[in-house]
């Protein structure tokens, strides 16, 4: 057997620890392809730092900050650091806020200019546009821009949360705060301030971070080139969201390094040819398996896009994945990650939609939503559930924790008189039966009865976004708080979701959290997993961006877009992988894919919509 070739890309992280040098820094590209083990390089490079300049970066008060992608990406790096001080770790929401926070004078008269250019722009597209729904929506974005600049003298103090809903006076946008950190950086002052406590910044997935942020940070080092260090890792072929900035690298400056990787140390030899494939018309990028990768399997199942049991298809599919493969966790409810391209698919296929779909209606919903931060669901989610899981456990001590932080029953004691302790457990008793009585004899009750039989017990506080529909079941006239109609939509939404069956809370919170067989095709960046199926659906996905029929089914018509996020996909499998296409025209798949070298004739099975397998 031929020696382990693990060595190859050894140079890389040397070239990289060479760049990170406080007494003559210099900043660097990392573009290297999936599987390459560019979070590896990342911690590499931060604990090389950490060996070298720790004790410096203590002394003076300064810190090395790392942006990543998601805040589970975050958190990964973190650990791997042990949570060393020196490294500040954020993602970029809140790297911005931590630069902007604060400035609320500058903040202020940024938004008078901003909000004042939105409204003009409204006005200038109401002038020329017609009545109707476009319309409405403009008016109402007229009205309440138009009150916000209005009030903006009475906010004295700005906040924001990456995580959160942002509502209200003072709270500024996701978008806001990107754009406030992007402008403010143009100035002197600010580019001084984040060079002076960040002399290295690394940037995770820069492919897909912010644009003009990027640039702004561009700005800053070319401008402090002496004294900062700007990091990019990334992929280009893996720039899947539309907010990366376009042709990242290609314009690079001179004093740049540019470290280069050729492995690929996660996916089997089949499935790096595959990829190979896929990536030689865009940028002719080639990566080498490990010497001692394993073959692999990779297998196209193709059904008519007229088939009707879906679900059942695919279970055919794993079966005969786990037939070929000799490997019986393809049969497994959880054995393989199944790739969709749109929540709502997951929702249909794990049976949460009623949950779901109202909310993911509501723009201002979609990212905690997709996200489970969303603090209407949270609230089920994370107190409910718990809750009803710990009591039927019968586990008082979850219990316990559960309320000791978020019942109202139990703050009336801690605020004053420990003689009402006893009273106070026996509300809890009581509240606590009440509940569970919803769900006697196996019931699954609504989630709208749930929340109003806790807002009567007062077993736990209700958030504020859902007492709007709470009061209104108990008491209709007492609902009418605020009028906005931006607030009746959410409201509206919020009373649809709340007719969701509570069941469905458990299934939605296992596919956020990443323990259910299905992710998206975008929200598995990153990731990897021993079995991989990718489910690719034109019809039922009912999006624009995206064409597999086009991508496999005719020559050279695929977007680019669609080309990167099957090049995502395909890199996660560790050992096989089941591309699964719902096609109007299945010979013609089939044809196209063998005449461009992706797939051998045996391994593509067309399969009936009775789900039998003719190859
Ligand atoms: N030098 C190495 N030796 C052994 N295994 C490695 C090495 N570098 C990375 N790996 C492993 O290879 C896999 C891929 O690494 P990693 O996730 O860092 O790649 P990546 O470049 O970030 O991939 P992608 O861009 O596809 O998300 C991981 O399982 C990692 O543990």
């Amino acid at each position: 057997m031929a020696s382990d070739n693990i060595d190859l890309d050894s140079g890389a992280d040397e070239l990289i620890a060479k760049c990170l040098d406080l007494d003559a820094p210099q900043s660097f590209f990392l573009f290297a392809g999936a599987g390459s083990g560019k979070t590896g390089s990342l911690v590499r490079a931060l604990k090389s730092v950490q060996a070298r300049f720790s004790r410096e970066l203590r002394l003076s008060g300064r810190r090395v900050a790392v942006i990543t992608y998601t805040n589970k990406a975050r958190d990964e790096i973190e650990r791997r650091l042990e949570f060393d001080p020196i490294i500040q770790v954020s993602t970029i929401h809140s790297f911005a806020w931590q630069l902007i926070g604060g400035l609320d004078r500058d903040i202020r008269e940024w938004l008078r200019g901003n909000l004042a250019l939105e409204i003009a722009d409204l006005r200038t597209a109401e002038a020329k546009g017609r009545a109707g729904k476009a319309s409405e929506t403009r008016k109402v974005k007229i009205a309440s821009k138009t009150r916000r600049l209005e009030r903006l003298d009475e906010v004295r103090r700005f906040t924001y949360s990456p995580t959160g809903e942002n509502r209200g006076q003072a709270a500024l946008s996701h978008t806001e705060v990107l754009k406030i950190a992007t402008e403010f950086l143009a100035k002197p002052a600010m580019r001084q301030i984040l060079v002076g406590e960040h002399p290295i910044l690394l940037i995770d997935e820069s492919q897909d971070t912010n644009g003009p942020l990027l640039d702004a940070l561009f700005a800053v080092q070319a401008a402090h080139r002496d004294a900062f260090a700007l990091g990019l890792f990334g992929d280009m072929m893996q720039r899947i969201y539309s907010d990366g900035r376009k042709g990242l690298g290609e314009d690079l400056p001179e004093d740049w390094a540019k470290p280069k990787k050729q492995l690929n140390h996660r996916c089997p030899k089949r499935v790096i040819a595959l990829l190979n494939k896929i990536r030689g018309p865009v940028d002719a990028q080639v990566q080498t398996p490990r010497t001692r990768a394993v073959e692999g399997l990779v297998r196209l199942f193709v059904l008519p896009a007229t088939t009707a049991d879906k679900a059942g298809a695919e279970a055919a599919v794993a079966a005969c994945m786990a037939e070929l493969t000799k490997d019986s966790a393809w049969h497994e409810a959880s054995g393989s990650k199944r790739l969709i391209l749109e929540h709502k698919m997951a929702a249909r296929r794990l049976d949460f939609l009623e949950l779901y779909a109202p909310l993911y209606a509501v723009d201002g919903f979609k990212t905690g939503l997709r996200e489970g931060s969303l603090p209407v669901v949270r609230f089920f989610t994370h107190e409910v559930a718990p809750l009803v899981r710990a009591q039927r456990a019968d586990d008082r001590f979850a219990v316990g924790r559960l309320l000791r932080d978020s019942s109202p029953l139990l703050a009336l004691t801690q605020d004053g008189d420990a003689t009402d302790m006893p009273a106070a457990l026996a509300a809890v008793r009581n509240a606590l039966g009440e509940l569970m009585g919803l769900f006697e004899s196996g019931a699954d009750p609504a989630l709208v009865n749930v929340l109003r039989n806790i807002m009567g017990s007062r077993l736990l506080s209700i958030p504020e976004s859902l007492q709007p529909s709470a009061l209104r079941k108990i008491a209709p006239e007492a609902a009418h708080g605020n009028d906005e109609e931006a607030d009746d939509e959410r409201t509206a939404a919020i009373d649809r979701f709340l007719e969701a069956p509570f069941s469905q809370v458990i299934r939605y919170d296992d596919y956020v959290s990443g323990r259910a067989a299905f992710d998206t095709h975008q929200g598995v960046k990153g990731l990897e997993f021993p079995r991989v199926m990718v489910i690719m659906d034109d019809l039922e996905s009912g999006g624009f961006t995206f064409s597999y029929e086009k991508l496999l089914g005719s020559k050279g018509e695929a977007n680019e877009a669609t080309q990167r996020l099957f090049y995502v996909t395909c890199s996660r499998a560790e050992e096989s992988l089941a591309l699964v296409t719902y096609s109007a025209d299945p010979e013609a798949v089939r044809r196209n894919v063998i005449a461009n070298g992706w797939f051998e004739p045996h391994e593509i099975e067309v399969m009936e919509p009775s789900v039998g397998i003719s190859s």
